[in-house]
């Protein structure tokens, strides 16, 4: 069962002056919404204060009836919120298959075998690697292992930094056909996005982000179809 995400007049920060402020978004549950905007717009902040690892100044967060403003990341996992950081997201040294098992730490799922069975019909490009270092893999292959493991714990909503940052154009496309895989388990997903336009295509919501702030939210379509999103955020006309 999932739940809407609603962010209302949040404001946060590292501690100095506020790098977010006011933003408001909701997310209705089993949506893909991407947060779009250029270099430095807090676009990474706003995932990591969902995430409980900033400081808020104003506003809430609610997942469902449930505030999250005030809860730890820790206690995050529990009530459903799963989270994909753009670098460094999996244990390199360990194998696919104790990468997996991490994710279970927070939140224990009721079946682990079974839901990692799901998890690996999702990714079946890791099945015949689950005992190799996640080191070894490639990026695309070790994207995947990261979002495997964010999805151990059975969450309701999963925030994603930058899933295709680094990645081959073959592995984008691999990555984005997840995303619609995933979604179609239900799970809400909010996420962070350079390739701006194929993330609209495949996106229910858009919200893009101009120095900390909202500057405009539409459907993927409509954004898509928006001359100055395409001529300001877009590099232009469309393909
Ligand atoms: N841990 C931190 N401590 C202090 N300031 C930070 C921290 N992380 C980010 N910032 C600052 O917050 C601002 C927004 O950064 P953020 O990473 O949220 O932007 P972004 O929109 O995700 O950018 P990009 O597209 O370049 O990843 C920047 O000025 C950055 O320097």
């Amino acid at each position: 069962m999932t739940e809407r995400l609603s962010v209302t007049d949040l404001t946060a920060g590292y501690g100095g002056p506020p790098i977010i402020e006011d933003i408001s978004l909701t997310v209705e549950p089993g949506e893909i919404a991407v947060i779009l905007g250029p270099n430095g717009a807090g676009k990474s902040t706003l995932l990591k204060t969902i995430f409980a690892l900033t400081q808020v100044a104003a506003g809430s967060i609610r997942l469902g009836a449930k505030e999250l403003v005030g809860c730890k990341t820790s206690a995050l996992v529990p009530l459903g919120v799963s989270a994909v950081p753009q670098s460094k997201n999996v244990f390199a040294t360990l194998s696919v298959e104790e990468n997996l098992d991490v994710g279970t730490y927070a939140a224990p799922p009721k079946d682990k075998a079974a839901t990692r069975e799901k998890i690996l019909a999702l990714f079946p490009d890791l099945k015949d690697k689950l005992g190799q270092p996640a080191g070894e893999l490639s990026g695309g292959q070790r994207q995947m292992v990261a979002m495997g493991r964010a999805l151990m714990s059975e969450p309701k909503l999963i925030l994603l930094d930058e899933p295709t940052a680094g990645l081959s154009p073959a592995y984008l496309e691999r990555i984005f056909d997840l995303l619609l895989d995933i979604r179609k388990t239900g799970i809400t997903i909010l996420m962070v996005e350079q390739n701006a336009r194929q993330a609209l295509q495949i996106a229910d919501h858009g919200h893009i982000l101009v120095a900390g702030r909202n500057h405009v939210s539409g459907t993927g379509k409509e954004l898509l179809a928006d001359e100055d999103v395409r001529r300001l955020f877009l590099g232009g006309a469309a393909a």
